[in-house]
């Protein structure tokens, strides 16, 4: 299968399990939430699938090519927006867009054009002049997801995107990375532990303590999947 398979990972910090045989696949042009309470092993998961550490068992491919077989290739068919944002404050929205095209081995005229698709594709192409510094959290997001498309990525990883965002923005920015999965066929992993960022039909990976609790399609939305997730979790019980 293309998109982002996840097969029998475990990784221990020191004494402590942190994933304990995690298993999952999400197929191209799907959303998949990862919901878990802090603690779960989001973070971990992420830097095992971005290759930040490798894992102590399991394997990851994606678009159909093996993390531990041929890293490179797997990395490249991946786009990542981390927790902590990474943009030049004092440079201009398409200079961070050029950037990191370089980085990507990018440049000149197809620089600019996948810089203008991408930052089309979030909504924030008018703003391409602007200095990073001067554009709030939202749009700060938005630049960094359409950052993340411009080398043409097959799986997209955001690690709790919206933290910190008003309403307003993590509707809007939930919405695009929806759009994007649907028209243009992205396998989406999105971690969050903010259930009304999930919406029906979405794929959902429910984990806890380091385990996979729960691996199914949501078709509960607002309070009903809250009570759901947190009676999964023993949230409902906690003191
Ligand atoms: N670098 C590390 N060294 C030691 N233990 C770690 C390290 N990173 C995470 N852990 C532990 O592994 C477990 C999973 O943590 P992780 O950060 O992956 O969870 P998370 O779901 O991302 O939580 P949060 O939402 O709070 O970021 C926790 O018990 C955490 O304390």
């Amino acid at each position: 299968m293309t998109g982002l398979i996840v097969e029998q990972i475990s990784h221990d910090w020191g004494q402590k399990r942190a994933l304990d045989e995690v298993s999952f696949a999400i197929e191209p042009g799907r959303f998949c939430a990862l919901l878990g309470p802090n603690g779960a092993g989001k973070s971990t998961l992420f830097g095992l699938i971005t290759r930040l550490f490798t894992p102590r068992s399991g394997w990851i491919s994606v678009a159909g090519h093996r993390m531990d077989q041929a890293p490179l290739v797997a990395l490249g068919q991946m786009g990542v927006v981390f927790q902590q944002q990474t943009l030049d404050l004092d440079l201009t929205v398409w200079r961070n867009m050029l950037y990191f095209a370089g980085l990507h081995g990018i440049t000149g005229k197809a620089a600019r054009l996948a810089a203008h698709d991408a930052l089309d594709r979030l909504g924030m192409a008018e703003r391409r002049g602007e200095k990073v510094r001067a554009l709030n959290g939202g749009h700060r997001r938005r630049l960094e997801i359409a950052r993340a498309l411009m080398h043409g990525p097959k799986v997209l990883l955001l690690d709790e995107p919206t933290v910190g965002l008003d309403a307003q923005s993590r509707q809007s920015i939930v919405d695009h990375v929806h759009t994007l999965a649907r028209e243009d066929g992205l396998s989406v992993l999105w971690a969050t532990h903010l259930t009304d960022e999930v919406l029906p039909g979405d794929q959902l990976v429910i984990l806890h303590q380091g385990k996979i609790r729960e691996v199914s399609t949501s078709s509960q939305t607002g309070p009903d999947l809250t009570a759901h997730f947190l009676s999964i979790t023993g949230q409902d019980r906690a003191e």
